[in-house]
C-alpha cells in the first residue's frame, strides 16, 4: 500500500494558489492540519476571510493537486473560515463588537463611492460575514435611499441606538435622524463629532466588517475621521479620468499620512456596455485605475462597468448584489469583497478582540 510523508502533501499544497490574495496555501498559513492514514489523506484549511463563492473551487483545486500523487487513496478537504480582528492605528482602541472597520473613500464626489460601499458590504455578507455599514457621508447621506430604509433608529436603553436592519446589514446613517438640508450647514468639528458619536453610540452586534462610507474628498473632515476612527484598512473608489485619478492619489496620500493601509483601488464606471448592441466603450478613458495601482504599488481590486442597472437598483433601495446576485456586476462586487477581506486577513492581527467566530464550515 502507498505511504506518503506530510512534506510531500505540503509541497503539493505550495502549488495551490488562493486566487483571492494570490499566495499559495502554505505561504498564506492556510494549512492547519494534514492527516495521513495509509494512502488516505485529509487536509484541514482555514481562511481568514469569507469566501462562500470560492470555497468549492478551492476544495476541488486541492483535491486535484493531491490526486496527482500516484496511488493516493481518498482525499478529504475541510475548509473553515475564521475572521479575526486586525490592527488599527497605534493610538486607537478597536471599536467594541466590531472586528474590522474598512473605510471607503474617494478623492472627489460623484464617482460612485456610496454605491460601491453598499454593494461591497452586501457582497461581504453574501460571502458569509456579519456586516455593518455606517454612512459617514454627512453632506449627502445616500445609504438610506440605496437600502430603502429611513425609519428613526430605536433605542432600548435611551443611551445607545439600535442599527436599522436592511437586507441583513446592520446600518446607521445621519440621514435616519436629520433632514438632508440641516446636515449641509454643519461645520467641520460638528461633523466629525457627530460621526464619531454615530459610530460609538450604535449597538453594533458582533460585526466582522463595518464599512464606513466616508464623505468625498480629502479635506480636514476626512483627515480627522481617518485619524480618529479605528480603521484596519481603506478602499479608494475612482473613475478612470485623469482628473479623478489625481484626486484619488490625494486619498492614497491621506491614508498613508495617518498610517491606514490602503487595501486597494476600485475603478468605477470603467467601461460602458451598450444595452442594445453590446458595444463596449471606455467613456472615461481606459487603464487609469490599473496604472495608478501599479505606480502606487496598491492592488486594483476590480473594475465596475458604467451600467444603468447598477444605478436603477441603487435608486430603488435594492442594490445589485441583492437584486441580481448572479449578474456580472454582482460577481465583480463579490470578487472585490473577497479580495479586500483576503488582503486584510494577511495583515497583522489584533488579539484584543474577543469574539473570533467560525462563520463557514465546508467539506
Ligand atoms: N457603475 C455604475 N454604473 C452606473 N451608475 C452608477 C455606477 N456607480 C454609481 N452610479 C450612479 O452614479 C450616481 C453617483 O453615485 P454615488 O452616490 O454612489 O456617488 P458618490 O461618489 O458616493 O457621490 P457623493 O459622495 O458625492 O455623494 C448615482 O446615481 C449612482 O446610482
Amino acid at each position: 500500500m502507498a505511504h506518503f510523508e506530510k512534506s510531500q502533501i505540503e509541497n503539493l499544497l505550495k502549488s495551490v494558489i488562493d486566487p483571492n490574495h494570490g499566495l499559495d496555501l502554505v505561504s498564506a498559513k492556510s494549512v492547519k492540519a494534514i492527516t495521513l492514514d495509509g494512502a488516505n489523506v485529509s487536509v484541514r484549511l482555514e481562511l481568514g476571510y469569507p469566501a462562500n463563492s470560492t470555497i468549492e473551487a478551492l476544495t476541488e483545486a486541492v483535491k486535484q493537486q493531491l490526486k496527482t500523487l500516484p496511488d493516493i487513496g481518498s482525499v478529504f478537504v475541510d475548509i473553515n473560515v475564521k475572521i479575526l480582528s486586525h490592527a488599527v492605528q497605534q493610538a486607537l482602541k478597536p471599536q467594541p463588537n466590531v472586528k474590522n472597520i474598512i473605510a471607503v473613500a474617494s478623492g472627489k464626489g460623484g464617482v460612485g463611492k456610496s454605491t460601491t460601499a453598499v454593494n461591497i458590504a452586501l457582497a461581504l455578507m453574501a460571502e458569509g460575514a456579519t456586516v455593518g455599514i455606517l454612512d459617514a457621508d454627512i453632506y449627502g447621506p445616500s445609504i438610506p435611499t440605496m437600502l430603502g430604509i429611513s425609519n428613526y433608529p430605536t433605542s432600548l436603553d435611551k443611551k445607545t441606538m439600535m442599527p436599522n436592519m436592511a437586507h441583513g446589514l446592520q446600518t446607521m446613517s445621519i440621514g435616519y435622524m436629520v433632514p438632508a438640508e440641516q446636515a449641509m450647514i454643519w461645520r467641520g468639528p460638528m461633523v466629525t463629532n457627530a460621526l464619531l458619536q454615530l459610530l460609538k453610540e450604535t449597538n453594533w452586534s458582533d460585526v466582522d466588517y463595518l464599512i464606513i462610507d466616508l464623505p468625498p474628498g480629502t479635506g480636514d473632515i476626512q483627515l480627522t475621521l481617518s485619524q480618529q476612527i479605528p480603521v484596519s484598512g481603506a478602499i479608494i473608489v475612482t473613475t478612470p479620468q485623469d482628473i479623478a485619478l489625481i484626486d484619488a492619489q490625494r486619498g492614497l496620500a491621506m491614508f498613508q499620512k495617518v498610517n491606514v493601509p490602503v487595501l486597494g483601488i476600485v475603478e468605477n464606471m470603467s467601461l460602458h456596455i451598450c444595452s442594445n448592441c453590446g458595444h463596449e466603450e471606455a467613456i472615461f478613458g481606459s487603464g487609469g485605475g490599473a496604472a495608478m495601482a501599479e505606480i502606487n504599488k496598491v492592488e486594483l481590486l476590480g473594475s465596475l462597468p458604467l451600467d444603468r442597472s447598477i444605478r436603477e437598483y441603487a435608486d430603488s433601495g435594492v442594490p445589485t448584489v441583492i437584486a441580481d446576485p448572479d449578474s456580472r456586476a454582482a460577481q465583480i462586487y463579490k470578487e472585490i469583497a473577497r479580495k479586500t477581506a483576503a488582503k486584510l486577513a494577511l495583515r497583522a492581527k489584533d488579539f484584543t478582540t474577543r469574539f473570533p467566530t467560525i462563520v463557514v464550515q465546508n467539506t
